[in-house]
Formats: C-alpha cells, sequence, structure tokens
C-alpha cells in the first residue's frame, strides 16, 4: 500500500478537484483511493461551546478542526462516499464534487446521516435520484427519521457481501457500546482480471503486483469491545481505519460507544493490521502533539489521503 502520511494535507482533495476541473483523464488517477473527508467524533472539533486548546486552536489554524466522520473511496469517476453527517455540504464543496450516485452508510446516528436531508434536496435539484447503500435495518431507522427522503433516494439493502465495482463489501454489525449497534464495513478487492475483462480499463488502471495498492481493508468508526464473532471480519488486514474518540477515555465503561486509541492497541496487537488509521477524533486529540502509539498508526488528518 502506498500510503505517505508526511504528504496528505488537507490540499489533497483540493488538488483532485483541480486536477479534474484540468480534464485530466482517468487514467492519470492510477488507482482506487481513500480521502479522509471528516476525522472528527460526532460533535466534530471545534466544539461549539467549548474554549479548550484544541478547539481555540482548531479556530485558530485549523490543524485539529475535524469534520464529521466520513471517507470518499474512488478511482477517477467511481465515487463511494461512507456516511454524510451534517458537515456533508462543505466536504462536498471542499472536494470540489458536485454529485455522488452512491452513499453507503454505517449506521443511522445523527453525525453519519444528517447531511442526507441536504443530499436528497441535490437530487431533487438536479432530477437525479441517489442511491443510499446500508442494511435494513438501517435504513428503517432513516425511513422514520426522514419520511419524505425516499421520493429523492433508493435505498440498497447490503446484507451480504456485495460487489462495487472491484470491491466484494461485507457489512459487519458491530458493539457500538451504550449506543446499541452500528455496522463496519469489509472491503476486499477481488479479481482484478476479471472485473477488468472487457472493461478497456485495465490499461488505465494497472495492477502493479510489486505495488498492490488497497486490497483487505476495514472501516470501523462507530465500535468497541469487539468480540470474537465481529473479529473474525478483521483478520488480514492491509488496513483498519478505526474510531477513536479520545486517547485514554476517562468515563465509565457503560457510558462509552467507540474505542480510545488504548483499547485499540491492544486490539490492534491482537489482529494484526499492516496500517491503522485512527479516525472520529473529539477534542482531546491534539495533532500538534506526538502520542506514543504502535508504529503502524497514523492519527487522520483533514484531507489525508490513502493510496495511489
Ligand atoms: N439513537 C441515537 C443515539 C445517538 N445519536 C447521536 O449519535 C451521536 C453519538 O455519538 P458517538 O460518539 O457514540 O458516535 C451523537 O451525535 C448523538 O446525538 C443519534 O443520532 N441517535
Amino acid at each position: 500500500m502506498d500510503y505517505n502520511p508526511t504528504t496528505s494535507r488537507a490540499t489533497s482533495v483540493e488538488a483532485d478537484a483541480a486536477a479534474r476541473h484540468q480534464h485530466q483523464s482517468p487514467a492519470a488517477a492510477v488507482d482506487w483511493s481513500i480521502t479522509f473527508w471528516g476525522t472528527g467524533d460526532s460533535m466534530g472539533v471545534p466544539r461549539v461551546y467549548c474554549a479548550c486548546e484544541v478547539c481555540e486552536e482548531a479556530r485558530r489554524s485549523g490543524v485539529n478542526r475535524r469534520y464529521r466522520s466520513s471517507v470518499l473511496l474512488e478511482r477517477g469517476e467511481d465515487k463511494l462516499l461512507i456516511d454524510c453527517g451534517p458537515d456533508w455540504t462543505g466536504q462536498m464543496e471542499r472536494a470540489g464534487i458536485f454529485w455522488l450516485d452512491e452513499l453507503l452508510i454505517t449506521h443511522a446516528h445523527q453525525d453519519h446521516i444528517a447531511g442526507l436531508t441536504s443530499y436528497a434536496d441535490a437530487c431533487r435539484w438536479l432530477k437525479r435520484k441517489g442511491r443510499v447503500i446500508t442494511p435494513t435495518e438501517v435504513s428503517d431507522t432513516i425511513r422514520m427519521m426522514y419520511p419524505w427522503l425516499e421520493r429523492f433516494v433508493t435505498f440498497q439493502s447490503i446484507e451480504e457481501p456485495w460487489r462495487w465495482h472491484e470491491w466484494s463489501i461485507r457489512p459487519i454489525r458491530v458493539n457500538h457500546g451504550k449506543n446499541g449497534y452500528a455496522y463496519a464495513y469489509r472491503f476486499d478487492r477481488v479479481n482484478d482480471d476479471e472485473s477488468a475483462a472487457g472493461s478497456g480499463r485495465r490499461q488505465a488502471y494497472p495492477n502493479d503486483s510489486a505495488n498492490p495498492g488497497l486490497r483487505s481493508w476495514v472501516y470501523a468508526s462507530d465500535a468497541i469491545g469487539l468480540g470474537e464473532e465481529e473479529l473474525r471480519w478483521f483478520q488480514e488486514l492491509d488496513l483498519l481505519i478505526l474510531g477513536t474518540n479520545f486517547y485514554h477515555e476517562q468515563a465509565e465503561y457503560s457510558t462509552r460507544s467507540v474505542y480510545d486509541m488504548v483499547e485499540a492497541f491492544r486490539l490492534i496487537e491482537d489482529i494484526q493490521p499492516q496500517q491503522v488509521v485512527f479516525t472520529h477524533m473529539s477534542h482531546d486529540i491534539d495533532l500538534r502533539h506526538s502520542y506514543p502509539l504502535l508504529p503502524q498508526v497514523t492519527l487522520a488528518r483533514t484531507g489525508m489521503r490513502i493510496g495511489r
């Protein structure tokens, strides 16, 4: 996996947008990448009421400015956004993207779905029907919360591994602590030969075996205390993107809903992913500080991009 955190800056999203505006062909975007549109916990950073050092820095210079968690998986024109929280409109603007056909949703909490109302407005104005991919138990809740959405979006149920371009996407129902359950998604890249056959894409997106890019990864923004059943799907990963709200959260366990970094280290030692990126971070985390981390761990930054 080609992953260089030192070149991962907020501007990479804008650079992509600029490249698109210069009419680069999809062949120039060589492979799948993941861009962090949001890396914050449910309240984002800065928290509106908070004058802590991290929130103040986020207001001033913005290293710690964190939008609600969301990542874009893309290769050229193929784009899949995971989650659509309340910062979605600004995230689209910053990326220079005007339309997304498909959204994949992890769970029906506001910090992951509140942007769906704006997405529906975009569908309405553009007279296009969007697609919201999520397990039925999640779409049932979304339908109750926003009954008008279905006029503008189609809900696509995902219960089993589901094929999206070269990816097999497996929903994994994960413990979300006091907040119930959420879904993580495991992405496994299936045989390129098969999916490229006849598509004319093989030349445009060469699969360089010396540098295979993203292959198997999990996005688990909202999970805690995962057990054996869930962790079956967290094995042999080249990348784990894991939500960690705090470095070491002091609150009583029964009141919590997301891993902290100290707990995550134990998880990582258990499942041994090659690379790990922590996301869904609260104002407890100051990106100006250097935390004791495991060598394979990086803290996500707004706009950070993984992949080629
Ligand atoms: N039924 C619920 C419960 C909570 N929420 C929102 O989810 C967020 C929870 O924060 P985490 O740190 O546990 O991800 C927070 O914004 C709650 O308002 C909800 O929408 N529905």
